[in-house]
């Protein structure tokens, strides 16, 4: 695949960026789609702002978090998670949620979801101003218990309080569940774990189950396994994937996702990120590095690529940190 990207002004990054001089040559064929097995859309469920900066060692200012949230909303980004309304003796980054909440432009047209683990989290979240909230389980058993200190039938349990309180408020609830292809504790998980546990939460009206790799361990042929299980289960049209990328397998695991039918992908600006419950996982894969993919197939997203570079460049030198983006890498390099 000979994509050409030429900056006319090398010499300046932001302002190359700012002036659009960046061009695709073949990557950038609209509607040409590679192979019609392929979805022609894609919906990106940006999770920079929640999972990105969740296990963030050193306490993030409100402000870059809001500011890193209104430069996505100018993306183009179709979905943000913003923060989460979790316990902040559990995750001290995400105690500021409802400044977070109360600081951002909500631009019209992008939902900015935030997790909430149980009443409490979510009744804080409706009164913050949130409109739309994901609940998150796990296929194993001592993830969820190290991650949500709860077994997975009592998380099921505090969800479904969760769930009536969200259908009574008109609030759509998303569904995560967790290591899908894997588990820091119990090693394997089997396909008909994870395909349970995700129709229970679509049977008790999530409206999106989210699949995800925590620790980054599955590879195409493990991802096949499991959707294929996943998919006897609950509707293809309302599944996503979430892939973090400590293996490097993320993008290859998104594409077999995507032929299987998939047509909703999480990830993260500039690939940060990690699950502070799940010990040396790497960040999810690097939005940048998903939109390039999907727009070299001919697969629409709506995503401004310049912009989103922008908000990891924002990011990244906020964090004083190295872009996981290998696009953005490679851009910076020109
Ligand atoms: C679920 C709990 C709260 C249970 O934690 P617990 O200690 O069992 O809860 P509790 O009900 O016994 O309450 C203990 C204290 O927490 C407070 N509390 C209770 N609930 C809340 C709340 N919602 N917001 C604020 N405070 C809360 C509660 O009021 C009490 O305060 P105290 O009386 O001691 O002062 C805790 O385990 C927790 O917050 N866990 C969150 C862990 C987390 O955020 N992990 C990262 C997100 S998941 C992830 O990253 C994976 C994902 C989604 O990205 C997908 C993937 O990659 O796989």
């Amino acid at each position: 695949m000979a994509a050409i990207v030429r900056f006319v002004n090398r010499s300046s990054y932001s302002s190359a960026m700012g002036q659009q001089f960046l061009t695709f040559s073949s990557a950038a064929k609209a509607g040409v789609r590679a192979n019609s097995v392929l979805p022609e859309k894609v919906k990106i469920v940006e999770v920079g702002p929640r999972d990105g900066l969740q296990n963030e060692k050193t306490l993030v200012p409100t402000e870059t978090k809001i500011n890193l949230i209104d430069l996505l909303s100018e993306s183009g980004l179709p979905v943000i998670e913003a923060t989460s309304f979790v316990s902040p003796k559990w995750v001290p980054q995400m105690a500021d949620q409802v400044e977070v909440m109360k600081g951002i432009c909500r631009k019209p047209g992008v939902s900015y979801p935030v997790l909430t683990p149980n009443l409490k989290g979510f009744q804080t979240a409706l009164k913050a101003g949130a409109s739309e909230v994901a609940i998150f389980g796990a296929a194993s058993e001592l993830f969820s218990k190290k991650n949500i200190n709860c077994s997975v039938e009592e998380s099921l349990q505090r969800f479904d309080e969760v769930m009536k309180a969200a259908k009574e408020a008109g609030v759509p609830v998303r569904g995560y569940v967790s290591c899908v292809l894997g588990c820091p504790y119990e090693g394997t998980v089997s396909p008909e774990k994870v395909a349970h546990v995700a129709k229970r939460l679509y049977s008790m009206g999530c409206y999106e189950i989210s699949l995800g790799d925590t620790i980054g361990v599955g590879t195409p042929g493990s991802m096949t396994q499991m959707l294929a299980a996943v998919t006897k289960e609950v509707p293809v049209s309302a599944l996503a994937v979430h892939c973090h990328d400590t293996y490097g397998q993320a993008l290859a695991n998104i594409f077999v996702a995507l032929q299987m039918g998939i047509s909703v992908v999480d990830s993260s600006v500039a690939g940060l990120g990690g699950c502070p419950y799940a010990q040396g996982a790497s960040g999810n894969v690097a939005t940048e590095d998903v939109v390039y993919m999907l727009h070299g197939l001919g697969i629409q997203t709506g995503v401004d690529l310049t912009k989103l570079m922008t908000a990891g460049a924002f990011i990244c030198r906020s964090l004083n940190r190295k872009s996981n983006s290998k696009v953005a890498q490679a851009i910076c390099k020109l």
